[in-house]
């Protein structure tokens, strides 16, 4: 069982494939979509033993020539250095203008590799191939791809649309139990946006997703795509309501960057998104009903729901400065205003920012 959902773009628009086992499908996906002959497979070393030798034997079935192009795991990898590695690599292997570059892995591999994708020769066709939960609910759809600058998140990137998403479910198997934990970061807020019916789901149905069970799983990562396809179809630069998808990641980034990526991006976002509930609840935006049930299912996720940012509240000062909602100097945080409501408030001083991370 799979489904088909589109991220309707006009002439830059592209189907999100859902489903159990659709790796083995993917031939047949990529010719109905026009490709043919060599393909670019970027991964890291781990995903490629787990997932990417079986899909070249696939392919190469099919009559595609693909090949494996290695980076090492992990976000701070998510750099303009492995970028220009990326293009020695493909130009040593004459990769050409027409020649798709593949994302096979989590949301590294894939704002990364978009990223060289979207600038090699000028732009060369790009395939998500999401292998974490993170990716498959959130960073394979909407086109925002981009590296780190030192430890500062995304800082330099554009928007460049995958021509297909291809959510094989059944790659989760292998994801180890901290990786689902961080993608359900991006689930939980998915459902604070705009799906009241997914967040109940959370609350009821935890256990089934941690165990997953896989109707739990595709249920989950069908309306979380869902959440995010409609938003990106509205506002693809995010210059409005895009800004919604980050709810929590204010916080999060920053997270991110004063720890220098040990705190992994779902986790860092799980307890931004508890620190925006408090301070809304403290604003008198949300109310206290409401606040407990952010704070509860992210502890059910197992995911953290404060940070103590202590000595480091000067370089967290620092890190959230850079954000990139900033406007005319003023910080802007996304704000849960109900389960499925979010706004926009700005006029919040970092320390009043720090005290609702701490809990
Ligand atoms: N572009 C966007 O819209 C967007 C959205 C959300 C997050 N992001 C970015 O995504 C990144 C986080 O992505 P992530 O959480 O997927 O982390 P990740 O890409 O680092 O993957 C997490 C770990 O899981 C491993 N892995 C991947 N697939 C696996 C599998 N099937 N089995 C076993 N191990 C597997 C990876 O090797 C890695 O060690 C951050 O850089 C974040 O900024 C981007
Ligand atoms: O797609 C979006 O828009 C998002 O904000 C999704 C986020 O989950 C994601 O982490 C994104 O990379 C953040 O973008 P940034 O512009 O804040 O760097
Ligand atoms: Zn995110």
């Amino acid at each position: 069982m799979s489904v088909q959902l589109c991220v309707d773009l006009s002439d830059r628009g592209y189907p999100v494939h859902i489903g159990q086992g659709l790796l083995g499908q993917l031939p047949d996906l990529l010719k109905e979509a026009g490709f043919l002959g060599r393909l670019m497979i970027v991964t890291n070393p781990d995903i490629a033993g787990l997932h990417g030798n079986r899909l070249l034997g696939t392919l190469r079935s099919a009559g595609f020539s693909p090949e494996l192009v290695l980076v090492p795991g992990g976000e701070a990898y998510k750099s303009l250095v492995t970028a220009g590695h990326l293009y020695e690599d493909l130009s040593k292997k004459q990769a050409e203008r027409g020649t798709p570059i593949i994302a096979l892995g989590g949301g590294v591999i894939g704002d990364l590799s978009g990223f060289v994708a979207a600038t090699y020769q000028r732009g060369v066709p790009f395939i998500q191939l999401p292998t974490t939960l993170l990716a498959q609910v959130d960073s394979s759809i909407g086109g925002k791809v981009a590296v780190n600058v030192g430890s500062l998140k995304n800082m330099a990137g554009v928007f460049y649309q995958p021509r297909m998403v291809v959510a094989d479910i059944s790659t989760l198997s292998t994801l180890p139990i901290d990786e689902l934990r961080n993608g359900m970061a991006e689930v939980i807020k998915s459902a604070i946006i705009g799906d009241a019916e997914l967040f109940a789901f959370l609350e009821s149905d935890m256990p089934r997703i941690l165990n997953r069970e896989p109707e739990a799983l595709s249920f989950i990562v069908e309306r979380s795509a869902v959440v995010k396809a409609r938003i990106v179809e509205q506002d693809e630069r995010d210059s409005g309501i895009r800004n919604y998808l980050n709810l929590g990641h204010t916080f999060g980034h920053a997270l991110e960057t004063i720890t220098r990526f040990e705190m992994k991006h779902g986790a860092a976002v799980a307890a931004g998104m508890a620190a925006a509930a408090r301070l809304s609840r403290l604003l008198n935006l949300l109310s206290g009903a409401d606040n407990d049930r952010i704070i509860n299912v992210i502890a059910a996720a197992g995911l953290p729901g404060a940070f103590d940012a202590g000595a480091r509240s000067g370089a967290f000062i620092e890190a959230i400065s850079h954000d990139k909602k900033k406007t005319a100097g003023k910080l802007k945080f996304v704000l849960p205003a109900g389960i499925g409501n979010v706004i926009i408030k700005d006029g919040i001083e970092p320390n009043e920012a720090i005290e609702a991370l701490r809990g």
